[in-house]
């Protein structure tokens, strides 16, 4: 059994209470996690207040900090991935993956530490301001708190911890209780890579109670948080004026064009549907194909599927794995056999074992389905056939979600219309939703969220633009 501790002040403490992670898979006990109390939250909050305060790192230490943790998080690959795997669930090369992505995010923050700059602004243009100068500096929040979902249990706390540090700011974490390790792997790794005691803590436990606490503390400037649009809804209404970075779900859409590489789009919305079970925010659900293409990209698409591998996600051949728990697969189910009453067809997969679904294709569903309108989290998704770009899109739009969409089509004017219209944070041409490199912005419009992630971005987010005019003599 492996034990962890949280990590408060640099130091490795137990508590109380302790909380089981399972192996997804296997879904026995994997390791025994301490919980965070309100003692513990106080106390990490309060150092990290401390830690800003007495710690000033220039852009230079800052930098080296974060580009030592990047090189130790590739050093120990293997092991990091391992635990994605168990905690997670995810298929070994998907989350292998996702530590050769996280060690890039630790690398462009560090890079990005070094370029934060404010402007100058020329004032003495104003009349009667001859004698004066203008400019503005970046200054950091403070004490930033951060909420992480469970399914990039790696790479979207590098998000929020690295730009974080990179400007200047002490960070309280708290991740998802299912998936809790990974970010305890990489407060170790910091602390070795340099990182001065305090200036990031871990605090795990629910979000109904370490989460609410850290929600309701006036030491924490700012927040970023990443998971669904229920918990980010209620955030945005308990934070009041504070700032509130919100990274939300989605129902992604592409479009398949009559000019579409049927092939490619075939073998790209096949693994981009799928990966790691769905349970991506950009994972690819609605799939708007053209009438007249229609039967030769179903054909293809279910060709492509059933050469997935399922099952067992420590077997580096493996494609698709568990969902997080049984209870979430029984969900995504219930949405499928719904439809299916309604009215809707399973033209692939649908079955499901324990907390593993098979990749799934629906067809014949109405925009009303849940399936369609709602997130649904898992390996699913709808195809849909429109014979009218424009009602097509207008369909499209109708999502209260837009965080990113795509099209496939050879046709370079189809391609930008669609881009122009379509209401995301981000739009793929020959390519799905689920792409993204993690120097590029990424955030949504609507309920998929607000404020942009990405290192350079979020820093933009995570310091304050102080303008300073200095009155000087003739
Ligand atoms: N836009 C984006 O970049 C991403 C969005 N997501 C979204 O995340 C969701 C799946 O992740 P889950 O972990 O199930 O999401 P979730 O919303 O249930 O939980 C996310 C985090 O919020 C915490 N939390 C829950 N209630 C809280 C409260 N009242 N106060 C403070 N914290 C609270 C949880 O403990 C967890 O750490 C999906 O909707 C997915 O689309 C996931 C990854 C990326
Ligand atoms: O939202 C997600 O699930 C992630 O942002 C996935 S990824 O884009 O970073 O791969």
């Amino acid at each position: 059994m492996n034990n962890y501790k949280l990590f408060i002040d640099g130091n490795w403490i137990n508590s109380n209470g302790s909380l089981e992670v399972l192996d997804k898979y296997s879904q026995e006990v994997y390791a025994q996690v301490a919980k965070a109390n309100e003692e513990t939250v106080d106390q990490a909050i309060s150092g990290a207040w401390h830690a800003f305060e007495r710690d000033k790192l220039s852009p230079f230490e800052r930098y080296q900090i974060l580009h030592k943790a990047s090189q130790l998080i590739i050093e120990q690959k293997d092991e990091l991935a391992n635990i994605i795997t168990k905690e997670a669930g995810k298929p070994l090369k998907q989350a292998r993956t996702e530590i050769d992505r996280s060690a890039q995010t630790f690398l462009v923050a560090a890079e990005e530490a070094k370029r934060i700059h404010g402007e100058g602004v020329p004032v003495e243009a104003a009349p009667g301001s001859e004698n004066r100068m203008a400019f503005t500096i970046k200054v950091p929040v403070g004490v930033v708190g951060a909420i992480s979902p469970f399914n990039f249990p790696l790479n979207l706390v590098a998000h929020k911890i690295a730009p974080a540090l990179a400007a200047g700011n002490a960070v309280v974490l708290k991740p998802a209780s299912k998936t809790p390790i990974s970010s305890l792997k990489l407060a170790e790794i910091l602390d070795k890579a340099g990182l001065p005691k305090g200036l990031l803590q871990v605090v795990v436990g629910s979000g109904s109670t370490v989460g609410n606490q850290m929600m309701k503390d006036e030491r924490i400037a700012v927040y970023t948080f990443t998971g669904s649009a229920e918990v980010g809804l209620k955030l945005k209404q308990e934070t009041g004026l504070k700032r509130l970075i919100l990274e939300l779900g989605n129902n992604s859409p592409v479009i398949v064009d009559k000019e579409a590489n049927v092939n490619l789009a075939a073998k790209t919305l096949a693994a981009q549907s799928f990966a790691f079970a769905g349970q991506v925010c950009i994972s690819v659900q609605r799939i708007y194909v053209h009438e007249s293409i229609k039967d030769t990209f179903m054909e293809k698409l279910t060709k492509q599927i059933s050469a997935l591998k399922i099952g067992d996600p420590s077997d580096p051949e493996t494609d698709v794995g568990p969902m997080i728990s049984e209870e979430e697969a029984k969900r995504a189910e219930k949405w499928i056999q719904e439809a299916v009453s309604d009215g809707a067809t399973i033209a692939h997969g649908g079955k499901r074992k324990g907390a593993l679904l098979e990749p799934t294709i629906i067809t014949d569903v109405t925009k009303e389905m849940r399936v369609v309108c709602e997130e649904i989290f898992a390996p699913v998704a709808s195809v849909i056939s429109y014979n009218d770009l424009d009602e097509c899109i207008k369909e499209i739009n109708q999502s209260d979600y837009g965080l990113q969409g795509g099209i496939f089509t050879q046709n370079i004017d189809t391609a930008y219309y669609a881009a122009k219209r379509v209401e995301v944070g981000g739009f793929m041409i020959n390519d799905g939703s689920q792409y993204r490199v993690d120097l590029m912005p990424y955030g949504g419009v609507k309920d998929s969220g607000s404020g942009k992630e990405g290192p350079k971005y979020s820093i933009e987010e995570m310091t304050e633009e102080r303008l300073i005019v200095m009155n000087l003599k003739e």
